[in-house]
């Protein structure tokens, strides 16, 4: 099978590619970029005027499967992951059971396979119950496919497990991404501790709350020499701690959501549970910092935190909402908005999302090299569109922008060869309307 997409802008950050050319993939793997040999094509995508780039990867999402799949399953979050251009995610382990265990990390990749839409990589846990006191078998989670450790949902709040996992993690050239929050800090806050905060008379979470956790972590992370990853960094303070830890040359990396580049903490006026998750929505001053990190190359990762949630569980007052948004299908155009700012050129912005989480992951994926597995995302740069929060493929509809305008839309998906989202539809289901 041979599919040929035309006239598309290609641009692959990872090999330097950044003009307009076909590109061709015969048997599920890129063939040719430009001239080929491959005869004529079964299939032809015209991409004219959009960008050919690389699968997009998600190195942060939530898919609830096993244990909360009203939320959100597999299949749901597969279905949405696609729709956002994303062909390879990695899935957090606070699921019920977690992903503390060989099993269950089996299962779910084997289920990601038998719904065969998107590569899933499962987190494992650094602890049992995610309860920061006893480490889990990170080499049996590794030798099943985990390819990174979190508690993420929960810190690992222990200084001392900490200190063990890092040590730990050090020996096998793990990973440990930490959702850092002190929480004798943030206690029972629900928002970012401020102004708005005080307006709505709701309990706040202090930046304080994030950096002192980090500037923790760091210390340990020279200690251990092991590979420390900060999840969706949300404060200025945050941000210049990474700085300096990589100026040092210490191996800490990090990411940010695009609703703390996007979105301040204003959003949850009006007592907006749709805009309420952890860490929150920061300051003005915080936002401007992440977009200052991610242009100074400090950040290297855009990933969504996507975190469906039923509306059960939002629409309860702002104090006892669940935490979490979902964002698979609008990383793409929420991260456009930096390159339209100047910001980032868009072969950089496409970094953040392709090549640089494939590599501190260790991913075979994130690339339009000759030879690799044909995960492709096709989009508009500038197509606008209303987003329904009905129309989301994910089963979460907790999301701040609906009813705003988009900039930007996946046109087409396309996983190891075959085109699996088209058009506004997963290929072989139903159009919506
Ligand atoms: N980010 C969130 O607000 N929620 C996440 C947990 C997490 O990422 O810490 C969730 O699992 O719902
Ligand atoms: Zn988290
Ligand atoms: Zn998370």
């Amino acid at each position: 099978m041979i599919l040929r997409i035309q006239n598309g802008h290609i641009i692959d950050p990872a090999n330097g590619i950044d003009r307009i050319a076909d590109l061709w993939v015969r048997d599920g793997v890129i063939a040719a970029i430009g001239e080929s040999d491959c005869g004529p094509a079964d299939q032809t995508i015209d991409a004219g005027g959009c960008i050919v780039c690389p699968g997009l990867i998600d190195m942060h999402v939530h898919l609830r499967e096993p244990g909360q799949e009203w939320k959100e399953d597999i299949a749901s979050g597969s279905r949405a992951a696609v729709a956002g251009g994303v062909t390879s995610m990695c899935c957090m382990p606070n699921t019920g059971p977690h992903i503390d265990h060989a099993g269950i990390a089996l299962q779910i990749i084997a289920r990601a396979k038998q719904v065969g839409l998107c590569n899933v990589y499962p987190i494992g846990a650094v602890t049992k119950n995610l309860d920061g006191k006893e480490l889990t078998e990170m080499r049996e989670l590794s030798r099943a496919g985990c390819v990174a450790f979190s508690d993420d949902g929960m810190p690992i709040w222990h200084a001392g497990v900490m200190r063990k996992s890092l040590e730990y993690a050090a020996s096998f050239g793990f990973m440990i991404i930490q959702h850092a929050e002190e929480k004798m800090l943030t206690g029972n806050g629900a928002i970012n501790e401020g102004w708005v905060s005080t307006q709505l008379g709701v309990a706040g979470m202090p930046a304080v709350g994030e950096d002192s956790m980090i500037a923790r972590d760091i210390m340990l992370a020279e200690l251990s020499g092991a590979r420390y990853h900060v999840a969706h960094i949300s404060t200025k303070g945050a941000v210049e701690l990474v700085r300096q830890a990589r100026g040092k040359g210490l191996k800490v990396t990090t990411e940010a959501a695009p609703h703390h580049f996007a979105l301040t903490e204003e959003a949850v006026l009006g007592y907006n549970a749709d805009a309420k998750m952890s860490p929150p929505l920061r300051t003005e001053e915080d936002r401007l910092a992440v977009i200052e990190g991610l242009r100074d190359g400090t950040i290297d990762v855009i990933a969504t935190d996507h975190a469906p949630h039923h509306e059960d569980d939002k629409r309860c007052g702002l104090s006892c909402a669940a935490f979490g948004i979902v964002g698979l299908e609008t990383m793409l155009p929420l991260s456009l908005q930096l390159v339209r700012d100047q910001v980032l050129e868009m072969p950089r912005l496409l970094a953040t999302m392709t090549c640089n989480p494939a590599r501190l992951l260790g991913l075979k994926a994130g690339t339009l090299s000759i030879g690799a597995e044909a995960d492709i995302c096709i989009f508009d740069p500038e197509k606008k569109w209303t987003l329904d929060r009905k129309k989301l493929f994910s089963k979460g509809k907790n999301t701040p922008w609906h009813g705003m305008e988009m900039t930007g839309q996946v046109t087409h998906t396309i996983k190891a060869g075959q085109p699996v989202f088209s058009h506004g539809a997963i290929v072989g289901e139903a159009a919506y309307e």
